[in-house]
């Protein structure tokens, strides 16, 4: 199967709020930060407005939403409070995601097929005001047929575990583990919905993600802040999608 079409990138910001939170200051300012990588080629901005707002506040997503001038993806949990500040904000998209409290980042992807009734109760007010929701899950099939059941129009598929055991040298499993996201993202194109992924991937790690033909979005963004200390923002953006662009054969451009 040739890929459907271009693949987008959109950057997470998160991490440049990590860093001006760690010392209560001002700077680095986020939306400078989605200035920039909206000129360094981004598609789009993704920021996660957690419960805790450890990172991005509320401040943010104002400033976000006035400022750039490439799509939103307003990642949250499926809660009241959250669905009330998508919906006076109505960002281009919402990735619902878990979260719990205590955990150092996003660890599995959101139970859909365990929570579908209230979750369709809570997708189908954003989707009425015309933001495109979309689902951050794991690849099992019972969730990505939830969020068929749902309505969903988008999943956004985790690829934290995939690389997790990369960064461990565990190669045999992490090809097993591609090999899953590989059928959940056939899946759920043969559902209808739109297949993203996201979450821990590096130049090393996009190049098999991007090849998957079903594709058409990945966020990405610790990694990026990260490689921005060494070469700044902007040339990591350049950088990745020159990796996401060779990977991805067979388009005209
Ligand atoms: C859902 C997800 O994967 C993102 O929200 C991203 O990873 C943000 O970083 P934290 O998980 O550190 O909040
Ligand atoms: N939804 C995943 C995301 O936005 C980026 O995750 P990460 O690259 O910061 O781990």
């Amino acid at each position: 199967m040739k890929p459907l079409g271009r693949l987008r990138l959109g950057v997470n910001i998160d991490h440049v709020a990590t860093v001006r939170n760690a010392r209560g200051t001002g700077y680095p300012d986020p939306l400078r930060a989605a200035l920039l990588a909206e000129v360094a080629g981004a598609d789009g901005i993704t920021a996660h407005l957690r419960e805790d707002r450890r990172h991005i506040r509320d401040a943010d997503i104002d400033a976000l939403m006035a400022g750039i001038s490439i799509p939103l993806n307003f990642e949250c949990a499926a809660t009241t409070e959250m669905q009330a500040i998508a919906l006076r904000h109505r960002p281009h998209a919402v990735c619902l995601v878990p979260e719990r409290r205590e955990e150092r980042t996003t660890e599995g992807g959101l139970d859909v097929a365990g929570d579908e009734a209230r979750l369709a109760d809570h997708v189908a007010p954003l989707r009425e005001a015309g933001i495109r929701v979309s689902m951050f899950i794991a690849h099992d099939p019972r969730q990505i047929e939830a969020c068929a059941r749902i309505g969903a129009p988008v999943v956004e598929l985790h690829t934290g575990h995939y690389c997790d055991l990369h960064e461990e040298g565990r190669f045999e499993e992490r090809d097993a583990e591609l090999e899953k996201l590989r059928e959940g993202a056939a899946l759920a194109h043969s559902l209808g919905i739109e297949v993203h992924m996201g979450h821990g991937l590096t130049y090393e790690t996009v190049p098999p993600v991007a090849a998957i033909p079903q594709v058409m979005e990945l966020n990405i963004g610790h990694f990026l802040i990260g490689e921005s200390i060494f070469r700044g923002l902007s040339e990591a953006i350049e950088e990745m999608r020159r990796v996401m662009d060779a990977a991805r054969p067979g388009l005209d451009g």
